[in-house]
């Protein structure tokens, strides 16, 4: 057996890279701090059912990612989502439909990466702290203290801050990953015993505090759950409010929430608040990957690309085509 190749972060962009490796019949090891896969794409079991927190669609421009998509589909991991589509400006909610074709896991945004990792080997709940060379091989060093490798190459898929944390070996790789700002969103879930009379099932929000809003029921395999909604503050206002108790993060985007949609909003019967620290990044660019094949360390992730889902998968993909280019 081949000495494996550790990934760390496994997100849409690691397994990407995972599945790519080991369909050239390479041993890989996942890495994830997470209890599980998904990353920004992850969904949270909730009592008011599942809740996609992160991401919630994506669209599909490269013919790479379309031809992956299309084999999502038979596989049953993705379906397309048609939502009626509003849109709030100027104090104004308006009906803002259009032709894009958007794109959901099925029955949750999880079920894609889940899907990916199928039995991929993966630790989870390993945060790792340092990647250190030593014998001609490197190891990972976790936040609990233990020692993981060895391993012969490293690829990173974490956020461009928590990458840049981990390349310390790789001085340019590090500084260029370091270059990336990345802003945060807070994400706040909201259900209803008695579902909203609106129409609204998505909503582009272009001024105040939200910037975004989605019904869960209206994303296919979801029909049967509560009225749960979907909030995501503004980077502007997730910024300025992000030490803000969870509680009050909840009251302020409901209100905010209350005051746009145009129906009575009751009190809700559940809530909750996740705070993204990194979810996305304030440029694209066109790096496509990291990597230094001398050394034999890699990075990847939305942030080398497009800043969206179809950037992180694409990413992964080609972190792992220069990889597989410098073995030869
Ligand atoms: C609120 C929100 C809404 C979004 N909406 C959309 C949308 O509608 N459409 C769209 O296309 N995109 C959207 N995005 C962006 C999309 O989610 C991301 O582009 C994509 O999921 C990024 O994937 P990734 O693999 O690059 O990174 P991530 O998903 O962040 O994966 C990185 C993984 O690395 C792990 N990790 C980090 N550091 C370490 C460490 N030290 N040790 C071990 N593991 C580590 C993390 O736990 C994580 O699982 C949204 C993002 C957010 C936050
Ligand atoms: N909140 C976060 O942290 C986010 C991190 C990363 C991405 N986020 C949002 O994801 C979607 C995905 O972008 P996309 O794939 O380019 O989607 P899009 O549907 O093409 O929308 C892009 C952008 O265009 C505007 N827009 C699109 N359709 C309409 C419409 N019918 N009416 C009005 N405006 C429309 C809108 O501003 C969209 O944002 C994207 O929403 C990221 O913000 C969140």
């Amino acid at each position: 057996m081949s000495t494996p190749i550790a990934i760390i972060g496994a997100g849409v962009a690691g397994l990407s890279a995972a599945h790519a490796l080991h369909a050239a019949g390479l041993d890989i090891q996942l890495f994830d701090k997470s209890r599980g896969s998904g990353g920004r794409m992850a969904s949270k079991r909730s009592e008011a059912g599942v809740l996609d927190l992160g991401a919630q669609y994506f669209t599909v421009r490269d013919r790479r990612f379309a031809e992956v998509v299309a084999q999502w589909r038979q596989q049953g991991w993705v379906a397309q989502w048609s939502p009626n589509l509003y849109h709030f400006n100027r104090g104004q909610l308006s009906h803002s439909p259009d032709e894009q074709e958007r794109w959901v896991g099925t029955p949750r945004m999880s079920a894609i990466t889940r899907g990916l990792l199928g039995e991929l080997p993966a630790h989870f709940t390993r945060r790792i702290t340092e990647i250190f060379r030593s014998d001609r091989h490197w190891h990972l060093q976790d936040a609990e203290g233990e020692t993981h490798g060895p391993f012969s190459r490293v690829l990173i898929a974490a956020p461009a801050p928590q990458a840049a944390a981990l390349l310390g070996a790789a001085p340019k790789l590090a500084a260029a990953a370091a270059s990336v700002q990345m802003e945060p969103t807070w994400a706040v879930a909201l259900a209803f015993d008695t579902p909203l009379d609106t129409r609204v099932e998505g909503c582009f929000v272009q001024e105040g505090p939200l910037d975004w809003l989605a019904r869960t029921r209206s994303k296919p395999g979801r029909e049967d759950q509560p009225d749960t909604w979907v909030l995501h503050g503004s980077s502007a206002w997730s910024k300025q409010h992000l030490g803000l108790p969870k509680e009050d993060v909840i009251e302020l985007l409901h209100g905010a929430f209350a005051e746009l949609i145009g129906c009575a909003v009751p009190a809700p019967r559940f809530t909750l608040a996740h705070r993204w620290l990194y979810a996305r990044p304030t440029q694209g660019h066109q790096w496509g990957a990291l990597a230094d094949g001398d050394l034999g360390i890699y990075a990847c992730g939305d942030w080398c690309l497009s800043g969206r889902v179809e950037g992180a998968w694409l990413s992964g993909q080609e972190a792992a085509r220069r990889l597989l280019e410098h073995l030869g």
